[in-house]
């Protein structure tokens, strides 16, 4: 998988470079490509910029910078590989797993983060027409910019390609890979602080534990997350007053 980020904050990626994700880069598994924005202005002050048409706070990043550096990482790509391009904002569709395994299936990514107020709207009209659109946003908050989300996203989505992360299993068992939150889990030692590990886990049962487990899940997805449980589902939650 390609992926390229176009941002005034280039340094902002560099987090990327780290850990399981920089290790996938490293190895060819992911082509990332990090871009300033500021190379493709041509004024002394490198503006990226401007004040909104219509009035009102803040400035709007103009579309020439963006024309030329999404012109320039398209023109550098595969000409029959469409790209999708992503762009961070609290306007665009709730980023989930589900996304998330969306795009692990495309063959290149490409960020467009956005500061200040946004990106002038005719930028992504204009790409629209040679690449899938995405605007996304992680949450229903207020960020400075589209980087943040850029990160998350990168590392949602890679670490769902082969060979990113050491045992595919566990990919198997997270919150939100059956839909509910995933169960609480313990290590060593079996005694901290005078707090047990439930004996469930140290039985050596492996359908009393698997049992056991699903019904953490179903608990814990009932008191933080009722809004993952849909009626068809048909799952009866254990009583959640007696629930450990
Ligand atoms: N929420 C937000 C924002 O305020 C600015 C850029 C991106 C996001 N987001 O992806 O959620």
């Amino acid at each position: 998988m390609r992926i390229d980020i176009v941002s005034i904050f280039p340094e902002y990626l560099a987090p990327l470079r780290l850990s399981l994700l920089g290790k996938a880069v490293r190895d060819g598994v992911i082509d990332l490509g990090v871009h300033d924005l500021r190379a493709f202005t041509h004024d002394r002050h490198r503006t990226v910029d401007g004040t909104p048409y219509g009035g009102g706070a803040g400035m709007v990043m103009r579309p020439e910078p963006w024309g030329e550096a999404l012109d320039s990482i398209m023109e550098s790509g595969d000409s029959g590989v469409r790209p999708t391009l992503l762009v961070p904002t609290p306007a665009g569709r709730p980023f989930d797993q589900r996304l998330a395994h969306e795009l692990a299936e495309r063959p290149w990514l490409i960020f467009a983060c956005g500061r200040y107020e946004g990106i002038d709207q005719r930028v992504i009209d204009e790409y629209a027409e040679r690449a899938e659109v995405i605007p996304f946003s992680l949450g229903d908050y207020v960020l400075n910019g589209g980087e943040v989300a850029a990160l998350a996203v990168t590392e949602a989505v890679g670490r769902l390609l082969p060979g990113v992360v050491g045992n595919p299993e566990s990919l198997v068992e997270e919150s939100h890979s059956d839909g509910l939150l995933e169960y609480p889990v313990y290590t060593k030692p079996p005694l901290w602080r005078g707090r047990e590990v439930p004996a469930v886990l140290l039985g050596g049962d492996h359908g009393a534990i698997t049992r056991w487990r699903t019904e953490q899940s179903m608990i814990r997805t009932a008191r933080t997350r009722p809004d993952l449980l849909h009626p068809s589902q048909g799952l009866t939650v254990p009583g959640l007053e007696d629930a450990e």
